[in-house]
């Protein structure tokens, strides 16, 4: 495949993606109160992704996108498994690995306290070429978590899928290549508001109130309550 016809495809992966997510209501602006996220940055946006399993047509067009984005980016045939992050991200691993033929496994945030106190679910292998998914990333720092216990398992982690990618935290990519993780995502908040202006989905001053977030992210949560660093 030439880049060109893999930019033609990552560029209508991301228009389809956010008017899907803005379709179903999965986009959520609320600049008069802030949403805390889960790295305790403070955010006037917020996307439900997990929405997206209500909608089995709109969910198998953004599995077939994602196959086709992992396949391109990583290539074809990277991977022996697929694993889904806690909670959100597995069902996106039971549907990618099924358009992708390949096992499943699911990571947990924690170990068990009993049982087999196991990170892990599914069968997992010694070098094993493992994808994370999960369903979205702000800065990535969960990746990471998941990612690692991946690798305490013996498997190999070094790319993770998620359907939208945040793409406004500093360095956030650059932060997971330190770490030796390549992020691969459909759909970004560039792409949400652009999609959103141009079909009229929020009052314009919804929208501004966005772009001032999207302008200086660490700025606006620091003023409203959240991590500044
Ligand atoms: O830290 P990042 O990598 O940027 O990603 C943000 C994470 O926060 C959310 O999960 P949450 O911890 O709320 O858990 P859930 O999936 O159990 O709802 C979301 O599903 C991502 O996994
Ligand atoms: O970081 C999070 O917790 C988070 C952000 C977001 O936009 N959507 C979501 O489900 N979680």
């Amino acid at each position: 495949m030439t880049n060109e016809t893999s930019t033609a495809h990552c560029s209508y992966a991301a228009k389809t993606v956010a008017k899907i997510l803005l379709d179903i209501g999965a986009v959520n602006f609320r600049p008069e109160e802030a949403y805390i996220l889960t790295s305790g940055w403070a955010s006037p946006v917020y996307i439900d992704c997990r929405k997206l399993i209500s909608f089995p047509r709109a969910r198998r067009k953004v599995m077939e996108l994602a196959a086709r984005q992992v396949s391109d980016k990583a290539g074809y045939e990277a991977f022996d498994a697929v694993a889904g992050g806690e909670t959100a991200g597995i069902p996106y691993s039971a549907w990618l690995a099924d358009v992708l033929d390949l096992p499943m496994q699911y990571v947990r945030k924690k170990p068990k306290g009993f049982g087999r106190k196991a990170r892990i679910e599914g069968d997992i292998h010694e070098g094993q070429r493992v994808l994370l998914v999960e369903d979205l990333a702000t800065d990535g720092a969960s990746k990471v978590n998941f990612v690692n216990a991946i690798r305490e398992a013996g498997a190999e982690c070094r790319h993770a899928f998620v359907v939208f990618f945040y793409g406004v935290f500093p360095n956030a990519l650059e932060e997971l290549k330190k770490d030796d993780i390549e992020l691969h995502y459909l759909a970004t908040w560039a792409d949400i508001l652009a999609v959103a202006e141009e079909g009229k989905y929020f009052p314009k001053k919804a929208i501004e109130g966005v772009r001032a977030f999207l302008a200086d992210p660490i700025g606006w949560s620091k003023a409203h309550g959240g991590k500044h660093d």
